[in-house]
C-alpha cells in the first residue's frame, strides 16, 4: 500500500530546537511522519539522505525583486528569478516588498497598491511560495487624523492580502520619514499587531557627509562606506528605540551591520523593549576592502588592489577591473573587517532574531541594462559613489554561507541555532508559523533541504567546492561571493511535497510556488507598558 508521495531515509532531522536520526515522510505537500525507521514500500519515491541534515526551508525575508512601481529602479531578477535562486540555496519562502503607491488614497491605499504586485507576479512561474511587507513612505495625512486613516488602510490590507509588515527607512533621499511620521505609523502598526521594519541610518547626517567627500573630489565606490560611518546606524537605531518605546511598539531593524546599532539593541532587549534585528550574511562575510578600486586611471586616491578571488576554475575574478567595488555596494554599508565578530555573535547570542539576504540585484557585467551598477556613469553622473544603485544578490547564498561559514566554522554553535534564524524564527515574526519554517508532522508545509553529508567517504559529482555565479540561478550577472569556498550544499530542495532542486538541477515542471497570505507576528506582541501613561492611546483599555 502506497501512503506517501515521498519517503526520506537516514537523515538527521534538525529544528530550532533537536537534531535527530529519523525518516520523514511526505504526502499531499505536507509532512506527514517523522519516525525511527519508515518501510520504503509505504512511499512512491525513496531519497536516501546518507547521514546527511534534513533542514526546513529557509525563509528570506528580505528580498526586493522587479515590481511594478520600480522604486529602487530596475533589478536583475524578477520573482520568478528570484524564486528559482531562492530554491538552488535551500530557501523555500521569500517575503519581498510591494511599495505604497502614493497615487492611491484612502482606506484602500495600501491594498490596492499590493493588489497590482500581487497580479504581476501570479503571470511568473515561481518556484517557491512569497509574501510581502509593505514599503510606506508617506503618510497620507500627517496630522492626528491621518493616524486614524493609516489604522483603516493597515486593517484593509492585511484583510485583504495577509500582509502583517511595514517598511520605513531613516534615510534615503525621497524615501526616508520624519520622526512624527514614525511615530504615527508606529501608532498604527501597535494597533493593529504589525511587525515594524525599520531601516536605521541617519539620512541627514548621510546627506552631509556624502556633500563634503564630494567637495573633497572623494568619489569612488568606497566613499559610500565613508559617508555612512557606523555611527549613523548607531544613532539611528536609539533614535527608533526611543520612539518605539514611547509608543509601546514592539520592532525589528532590518540588515543591521555596525557594532554601535548591536550594541543598542542588545542593551534595549536587556531593558525588556520588544526590540528584534536581522542581519546578512554580507556583513558577517566581506569588508569595506572589498568595495576598494577606483573608476577612472587618473584618480589614485583609492588605489588599492582588492581582495583577489579564484573563480570556479581558478582564474583570478575581476583583477584589474576598476569600478569592480560597486558590486559591493549597499546600505548600511560594508562594514571595516573587525566588525564581523560583532555580527557572527549576535547571531549566535540571540540579538539577532533572523538572517536576511537583503537581495536587492543590480546588473553588474552588463553594462547599458537599466538599473545596472553603471547607471553611475550616466549623463554626467562620472560614476561617483552617490549614484551607484545600492544592493547586491543573495537570496541564494544566504543558507549555505551561513552553514559553511556559520556552523561549520563553528561561529554557529549548533545546527539548531541556523535552523532557529533561518527558518523557524523568521515565520514566527512575520505570521506564517508553523506552516512554515518547520517540520511538524500533519500541520507544516513539506518545505525542506537535504544537505550534503559532512563527513562522507564518498563522493558527491554534484556537490559544488565554490561559490561561482553559474551555482545561483538568478538573472544577475554576478555575486558578491564569487570564489568563497564551500564544504556544503543543499542537495535536494523540496517545496509543498515537489522536489524543485536535485543536485544542481532546477526542476521547472514542479515549480507550484503562490503568494501566501501571512497571519500577525507571533513575536512582535506589544508589552501594554507605557513611558508615559499620557501616550496610551484611547483604545487600549
Ligand atoms: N540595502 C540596499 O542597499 N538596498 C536595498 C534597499 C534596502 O533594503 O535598503
Ligand atoms: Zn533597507
Amino acid at each position: 500500500m502506497v501512503l506517501y508521495d515521498i519517503l526520506i531515509k537516514n537523515g538527521v532531522i534538525c529544528s530550532a530546537s533537536d537534531a535527530f536520526p529519523a525518516d520523514i515522510a511526505i504526502s499531499d505537500g505536507k509532512v506527514q511522519v517523522i519516525a525511527a525507521s519508515i518501510d520504503s514500500s509505504l512511499a512512491t519515491e525513496t531519497i536516501d539522505a546518507d547521514g546527511a541534515f534534513i533542514t526546513p526551508g529557509g525563509i528570506d525575508a528580505h528580498v526586493h525583486v522587479d515590481e511594478p512601481l520600480k522604486l529602487l529602479g530596475e533589478v536583475a531578477d524578477t520573482m520568478e528569478h528570484a524564486t528559482r535562486s531562492a530554491v538552488a540555496g535551500g530557501t523555500t519562502t521569500v517575503i519581498a516588498f510591494a511599495t505604497q503607491d502614493t497615487s492611491r488614497k484612502g482606506p484602500k491605499a495600501l491594498s490596492e497598491s499590493v493588489k497590482i504586485v500581487v497580479e504581476d507576479y501570479a503571470k511568473q512561474t515561481l518556484y517557491c511560495d512569497y509574501a510581502l511587507h509593505m514599503i510606506m513612505f508617506k503618510v497620507e495625512k500627517p496630522s492626528i487624523a491621518g493616524r486614524e486613516l493609516l489604522d483603516v488602510q493597515l486593517q484593509t490590507v492585511y484583510d485583504d492580502f495577509g500582509v502583517s509588515s511595514v517598511k520605513v527607512f531613516m534615510t534615503y533621499p525621497g524615501l526616508q520619514i520624519s520622526d512624527y511620521d514614525i511615530l504615527t505609523t508606529m501608532y498604527a502598526t501597535r494597533k493593529n499587531g504589525f511587525t515594524t521594519m525599520i531601516h536605521a541610518e541617519n539620512g541627514d547626517i548621510v546627506k552631509w557627509m556624502i556633500e563634503d567627500l564630494e567637495e573633497k573630489g572623494l568619489l569612488h565606490a568606497y566613499y559610500h562606506g565613508v559617508s555612512r560611518p557606523t555611527i549613523v546606524e548607531g544613532e539611528a537605531t536609539n533614535r527608533a528605540i526611543t520612539l518605539a518605546s514611547t509608543m509601546d511598539t514592539p520592532i525589528l531593524f532590518v540588515h543591521v551591520s555596525s557594532p554601535e546599532a548591536v550594541d543598542v539593541i542588545r542593551q534595549a532587549q536587556t531593558k525588556g523593549f520588544k526590540v528584534f534585528a536581522e542581519t546578512c550574511p554580507q556583513y558577517g562575510l566581506l569588508s569595506d576592502e572589498d568595495t576598494k578600486c577606483h573608476h577612472t586611471a587618473e584618480s589614485s586616491d583609492c588605489d588599492v588592489i582588492r581582495r583577489e578571488r579564484e573563480d570556479g576554475e581558478g582564474k583570478i575574478v575581476d583583477a584589474g577591473d576598476l569600478f569592480i567595488g560597486s558590486k559591493a555596494i549597499c546600505s548600511p554599508p560594508i562594514r571595516p573587517e573587525h566588525c564581523q565578530e560583532v555580527i557572527w555573535r549576535g547571531m549566535d547570542n540571540g540579538t539577532f532574531t533572523i538572517v536576511g539576504s537583503d537581495h536587492c540585484p543590480y546588473y553588474y557585467y552588463d553594462k547599458f541594462s537599466a538599473g545596472s551598477k553603471y547607471s553611475a556613469f550616466d549623463g554626467e553622473k562620472d560614476g561617483r559613489f552617490r549614484y551607484i544603485p545600492n544592493g547586491m544578490p543573495g537570496v541564494c547564498t544566504r543558507m549555505p554561507l551561513l552553514y559553511n561559514y556559520g556552523y561549520l566554522q563553528k561561529k554557529l554553535t549548533s545546527m539548531m541555532k541556523f535552523v532557529e534564524i533561518n527558518c523557524t524564527n523568521p515565520a514566527k515574526l512575520y505570521g506564517c508559523y508553523p506552516q512554515k519554517g518547520s517540520l511538524l508532522p500533519g500541520v507544516s508545509d513539506a518545505d525542506l533541504v537535504i544537505w550534503y553529508p559532512d563527513n562522507s567517504n564518498r563522493a558527491y559529482p554534484t556537490k559544488p567546492s565554490r561559490v561561482t555565479n553559474a551555482l545561483m540561478e538568478h538573472n544577475c550577472d554576478y555575486t558578491p561571493f564569487e570564489g568563497f569556498e564551500l564544504q556544503n550544499w543543499p542537495r535536494f530542495t523540496i517545496v509543498k511535497g515537489k522536489i524543485v532542486y536535485r543536485e544542481g538541477k532546477i526542476i521547472k515542471e514542479n515549480a507550484a510556488g503562490a503568494y501566501l497570505k501571512r497571519g500577525k507576528s507571533a513575536m512582535c506582541t506589544p508589552k501594554n507598558e507605557w513611558l508615559y501613561s499620557e501616550f496610551k492611546p484611547s483604545y487600549q483599555k
